[in-house]
């Protein structure tokens, strides 16, 4: 009998949410929120299955902040199979365009149709298995690699949903607006804003200051209507788990467990629980 759907959509049929991470701009954090959110999403349960697909195809920087730089992925004769950044549990699955450069350094040249077609093929031919949730982290602002991502998953609308990332500046918080209009345009269901970067933890006493603008994302997200599913200050505990597997020693890991009684960790614990309640409001598919 023939198999019903397209590619994509029979590789993806085993995976329950999409949640696909936009910026506006570049370096606000987008990446990092992504890591975090897979790591903690990992961790949320024993049992929860997760997958993070880093199509920010020029600047892969999942790899790095999962620790497993370096490692390779290999064919079977069922596709791709991922990296397990939390080795034999495999319960996290990691697919990255970083994985098949040959050198770390190596930067990828590619015109709209090759990142059209590596796209395609990191959804359909990757073998992604059972996952309660699928992380994707995309490139900033709206270009080809969100409209790729978008056409091939047509199929599976209904499960996919969209964070954005935005810091507290002006400048940033236009081009979140530029994001969210993207969103509207696609009809793509936003799970919520988050403001990153809103303040600074003190490294000697753990207060959170407001060195610069703080707010701006929570008033966005008031005026248009969006949930606003919280801040997290600039932390250096953060980037020590974002420097995951670095020669000067950082560490990969997720932040709520690691630590739990930072102001980071408790930030991002809300964001999580906001996160978990709109995707179970969510209408089924
Ligand atoms: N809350 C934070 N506290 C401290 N450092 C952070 C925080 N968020 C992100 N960073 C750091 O800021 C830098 C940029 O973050 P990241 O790579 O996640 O941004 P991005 O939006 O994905 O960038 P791009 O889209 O341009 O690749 C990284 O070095 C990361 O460690």
């Amino acid at each position: 009998m023939a198999q019903e759907g397209t590619p994509v959509s029979r590789r993806l049929s085993t995976v329950k949410n999409i949640i696909i991470v936009l910026s506006g701009k570049g370096g606000v954090g987008k990446s990092s929120v992504s890591t975090q959110l897979a790591l903690n999403l990992h961790a949320s349960s024993p049992t929860a299955r997760v997958g993070i697909l880093d199509v920010d195809l020029t600047g892969p920087s999942i790899p790095r902040m999962l620790g497993v730089d370096g490692q390779g992925v290999h064919q079977s004769s069922d596709g791709w199979v991922p990296v397990y950044a939390d080795g034999s549990a495999a319960r996290l699955a990691c697919m990255s365009v970083g994985f098949l450069l040959k050198n770390k350094g190596d930067s990828v040249v590619w015109r709209g149709p090759k990142k059209n077609g590596m796209i395609r093929q990191f959804l359909s031919d990757v073998r992604w298995g059972d996952l309660d949730y699928l992380v994707i982290d995309t490139p900033p602002g709206t270009s080809d690699e969100h409209l790729s991502l978008l056409e091939h998953m047509a199929p599976i609308h209904s499960r996919l949903s969209a964070v954005i990332v935005t810091t507290p500046q002006a400048v940033a918080l236009m081009d979140a607006m530029k994001c969210l209009s993207f969103t509207r345009a696609v009809n793509l269901p936003v799970l919520g804003l988050i403001e990153n970067m809103s303040g600074y933890v003190c490294p000697c006493c753990g207060e959170i200051s407001n060195v610069f603008s703080t707010g701006g994302g929570e008033e966005m997200a008031r005026k248009e209507g969006l949930t606003f599913l919280g801040s997290l200050p600039v932390d250096t505990e953060l980037v020590t788990l974002l420097d995951g597997g670095s020669p000067e020693g950082g560490e990969s890991g997720e932040l709520v467990t690691r630590y739990p009684d930072t102001p980071s960790a408790k930030l991002f614990k809300g964001i999580l629980d906001v996160i978990l309640r709109r995707l179970a409001e969510a209408p089924s598919s």
